[in-house]
């Protein structure tokens, strides 16, 4: 390459346990060269018993980072002097983790990198090491608009960009996904880190069920993991529970992320963070993407776990893009969320506005006159349309062990009969059932609406919406996944073919909730609170200016709901919640 106009930037990471350092040289950090290198050192902290002290991870980094700095600069300097003649600094800026992570760590690091800044006379730039995850895998794969898998310690996140910021579609409601493994295996008596030793184990595992927890894209893991311990603690074998535990984990990280490429209608998936090692999640993903005919890539394993490549790599985007921070600027934020980010270094592509389900049949509109063949490939089934009926098939997934996807598709397609036609008894609109096949994964309903709310987006339909989840909640269950593509909207002349109607005239405007696959019966207020939330996501996913429509989902709930308050209360809470601790 032309080294006279080649950029080096010096990365720092120090979030929780990698004291590490590294270098990044391009001559285009917008785009992967054939010429760029990284070159990262790393020194990890090994708590002796237990999981990651945070004092005891400080006094690491204390030690650690000067000497990783070290080694970083002078690579730095070797690199520059390759270039002869050249007389400015070896590096042009300074990158460091600014966040999420713990705080005693992340100031040690901040301090390092603006000592290194004044020294060098360079600018700083303060990366969230979240986004740097998701970063390093667009930057090394090209591709323009994936959806990202954040799979680390202390997060579980699905991301997409949208309008200048990286969007969290989906995300653990309690711990990050490799904390959670690594708690399971401290009640084994094992060493940390937890998860290459569960996955050693599971090679020799069998299956055994345990809990599987998706709501829309969020999921959680503590139901998981106490049944997980407590089958340890009952006697079953160890390396089943290894197997089963990778199974349900991994499936669910899978299926929340088919659901975004869904949603986005994006055709790449990036994976990023320390779980990403793992070849099972890695084999799942891969499944996935290629059953639905999506690109997927996940980055080299030195880029997957905490490391200052990646730091390096998204600070020189920054930095090109002019997005340095001033010395006094520079706090560090241990709750640094990714979707607080602006997003200053990439051109406007978002996901296709339109992300829609994949449509497999003829080329005649779904919506419209429902020609036998026509077909629409949904985030889990298919759905054919013929005679104002609707076949819904919840097909295999190949990446989910056999048994939990019969499993699923048996009970999701049972549940979703049963609370379909319950909701309609409750008076809130949804499609009259006509077949249920469980066994097959198959149901026959009818055909509903004219649009899916998504695309029809209106204030008074988002009221509805509103008051039918406080219906059913009040009837005690919740839909599971109320977003605004299993919302129906339209009149009501398409359902006048199969049933007898009689209240209203046949073109009275509604509201039908669909797809109660994912819904359950419950007194929980938290539950009740997950289908606010799930809905709200989807809102500030769809709609530009999100805030009148969730006003008016909330509202609406309020004016219709027996116990308002106790559930927005949870949901004020959900919201709350700081997962970096
Ligand atoms: C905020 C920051 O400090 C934090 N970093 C972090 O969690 O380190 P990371 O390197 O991304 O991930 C470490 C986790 O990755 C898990 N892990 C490592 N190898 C694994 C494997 N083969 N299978 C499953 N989990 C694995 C470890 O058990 C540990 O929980 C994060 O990114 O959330
Ligand atoms: N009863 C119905 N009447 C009209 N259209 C329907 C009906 N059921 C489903 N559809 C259409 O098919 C699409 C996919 O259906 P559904 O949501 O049930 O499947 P899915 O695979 O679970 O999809 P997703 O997870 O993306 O919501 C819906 O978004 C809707 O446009
Ligand atoms: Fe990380």
């Amino acid at each position: 390459m032309d080294r006279s106009r080649s950029l080096r930037v010096l990365g720092i990471e120090g979030t929780a346990w990698a004291a590490s350092a590294a270098v990044f040289e391009t001559s285009d950090p917008t785009r992967r060269t054939d010429d760029e290198r990284v070159e990262i050192y790393t020194d990890a902290y090994e708590p002796d018993s237990g999981g990651i002290h945070p004092r005891e991870a400080a006094e690491h980094m204390h030690e650690a980072i000067p000497e990783v700095v070290a080694q970083a600069r002078e690579t730095a300097r070797e690199w520059a002097g390759e270039y002869d003649g050249r007389d400015r600094q070896p590096i042009d800026a300074v990158a460091f983790s600014r966040g999420p992570g713990l705080g005693p760590c992340l100031r040690i690091v901040a301090t390092a990198a603006r000592a290194t800044a004044q020294r060098f006379d360079v600018p700083l730039v303060g990366v969230n090491h979240m986004v740097a995850h998701l970063e390093i895998g667009r930057h090394r794969s090209g591709f323009d608009s994936p959806v990202c898998l954040n799979a680390s310690g202390a997060n579980a996140h699905v991301l997409g960009y949208r309008n200048g910021r990286y969007r969290v579609l989906g995300e653990t409601m309690d711990t990050g996904v490799g904390n959670a493994i690594d708690k399971f295996t401290r009640h084994l008596g094992w060493s940390h880190p937890g998860g290459p030793k569960v996955e050693e184990r599971a090679k020799d595992g069998e299956f055994v069920d345990l809990p599987y927890v998706v709501k829309g894209m969020d999921f959680s893991f503590s139901g998981i993991m106490s049944a997980a311990k407590q089958a340890v603690d009952n006697g079953e074998a160890v390396e089943d529970v290894c197997f089963g535990l990778q199974e349900h984990v991994f499936a669910m990280l899978t299926e929340v992320s088919e659901r975004a490429l869904s949603l986005t209608g994006s055709g790449q998936l990036v994976l990023g963070g320390g779980v990403a090692q793992n070849d099972r999640l890695r084999e799942m993903l891969e499944s996935m993407c290629e059953q639905r005919g999506a690109d997927f890539y996940a980055p080299e394993a030195r880029f997957l776990r905490d490391n200052a490549g990646m730091i390096a790599v998204l600070g020189a985007k920054m930095f090109e893009a002019d997005d340095t921070l001033p010395i006094e600027e520079s706090r560090i934020d241990s709750n640094f969320r990714p979707d607080q980010v602006p997003v200053t270094w990439r051109e406007d592509e978002d996901w296709t506005a339109d992300g829609d389900s994949v449509r497999v049949g003829k080329d005649d509109r779904a919506d419209g006159g429902g020609h036998a063949g026509d077909a629409l490939q949904g985030a889990e089934a298919t759905v054919t349309f013929e005679d104002g009926l609707v076949t819904k098939r919840r097909n295999p997934r190949t990446y989910r062990h056999e048994t939990l996807d019969d499993r699923l598709r048996r009970e999701r397609t049972r549940l979703e009969a049963r609370l379909t036609s319950q909701a309609r008894r409750e008076g809130v609109p949804t499609p009259v059932i006509e077949d249920v096949d469980p066994e097959n994964g198959v149901l026959v309903y009818q055909r509903v609406g004219e649009a899916d709310l998504r695309d029809d987006l209106t204030e008074a339909r988002v009221r509805d919406v509103g008051r039918h989840l406080a219906t059913i909640h009040d009837a005690g269950f919740v839909h599971g996944d109320p977003t605004t593509r299993n919302v129906r909207v339209g009149r009501e002349a398409s359902e006048t073919r199969s049933s007898k109607t009689t209240d209203n005239a046949a073109t009275a405007e509604r509201t039908y909730l669909i797809d109660f696959g994912l819904g359950y019966f419950t007194d929980d207020a938290e539950d009740y609170a997950m289908d606010l939330h799930v809905f709200d996501q989807s809102l500030t996913g769809t709609a530009d200016d999100a805030e009148p429509l969730l006003a008016a989902a909330r509202e609406a709930y309020r004016a219709e709901s027996s116990d308002p308050e106790t559930v927005l209360e949870r949901l004020r809470e959900i919201e709350g919640r700081g997962r970096y601790q």
